[in-house]
């Protein structure tokens, strides 16, 4: 199977971008694990799929797949890309675009600087929904790994999140931290771990070792969950500037059931095509 691709970046969160409408998909996890390697396929941190969508108010549906080839229901940066991809491809004229994806439908907007501002949706708080093993709900929660406890909030925004407080992101233990947090047994669905340095109450630093693809340059939807938490704490405002490794996400949330917005810049990289 040939399949045509864009390789595409939002602040170096990389991704395979593949149209499942003009040409014929079908991925296993293994294809998806050999496009994403680095060394024997494209390489990519996600392989995103455009398909038509099932549900006649919306534009299209778009699949999400990690590295490791599992199958995940949100993507903060893949879902700019996917706004830049099918106008750039001529799927679609519009500078709004609903898109259903397995976490619900999301609006996005280009801008007139070519951005994309994303409705994210309401985050999800109530633990059995993140899902998180606790109590009750908290704006976060004592966790232990063998002899050390950390402080973690919990929040899902289509996926699940922990996001930690640190000192500083630079010298945050993500390397260490990042892996044993993403399968403790308090997530049963594992989950993508944030290290956030407050810098003001509109501004931070952030890390995020991702579930089912390690530590990346950004993530889109971690960026919008560190900053409900930093709320839920009461250290941001409403408006944060997000500035991630590979570059900064403006995300606003006014608190509640309002949804969270994330605004940022997306790349082409290339355009391909891969035997699979
Ligand atoms: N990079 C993404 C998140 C991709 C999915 C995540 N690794 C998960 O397993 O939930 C983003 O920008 O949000």
């Amino acid at each position: 199977m040939r399949l045509r691709f864009s390789k595409m970046h939002g602040l170096g969160n990389d991704f395979v971008m593949i149209d499942a409408i003009s040409q014929k998909v079908r991925l296993s996890p293994e294809k998806v694990r050999k496009l994403a390697d680095r060394r024997f396929g494209v390489g990519c941190d996600q392989v995103l799929i455009v398909e038509e969508p099932s549900n006649p108010d919306v534009d299209f549906r778009y699949r999400i797949y990690n590295a490791d080839g599992s199958e995940v229901e949100n993507c903060g940066n893949g879902a700019r890309c996917f706004a830049t991809f099918v106008r750039e491809r001529k799927l679609t004229g519009k500078s709004s675009i609903k898109v259903e994806t397995s976490a619900g439908i999301m609006e996005l907007h280009v801008t007139n600087n070519d951005d994309v501002r994303v409705d994210m949706g309401a985050p999800i708080l109530t633990p059995d929904q993140i899902p998180f093993i606790a109590p009750a709900q908290a704006p976060c929660y004592p966790i232990t790994l063998g002899s050390e406890t950390f402080t973690i909030s919990a929040v899902s925004m289509g996926n699940p999140h922990g996001v930690l407080l640190v000192d500083s992101a630079a010298n945050a233990e993500v390397e260490r931290l990042g892996p044993l947090l993403e399968v403790h047994s308090s997530f049963p669905n594992k989950a993508n771990i944030g290290f956030m340095e407050v810098l003001s109450r509109s501004e931070i630093n952030l890390r995020v070792f991702e579930r089912g693809a390690g530590e990346t340059l950004a993530c889109g939807t971690g960026a919008c969950a560190a900053v409900v938490a930093g709320r839920l704490r009461d250290l941001l405002d409403s408006s944060v500037t997000v500035n991630l490794p590979g570059g900064s996400l403006i995300i606003e949330w006014a608190g509640g059931a309002s949804s969270v917005v994330m605004t940022g810049p997306t790349a082409q990289v290339f355009q391909g095509q891969v035997k699979i």
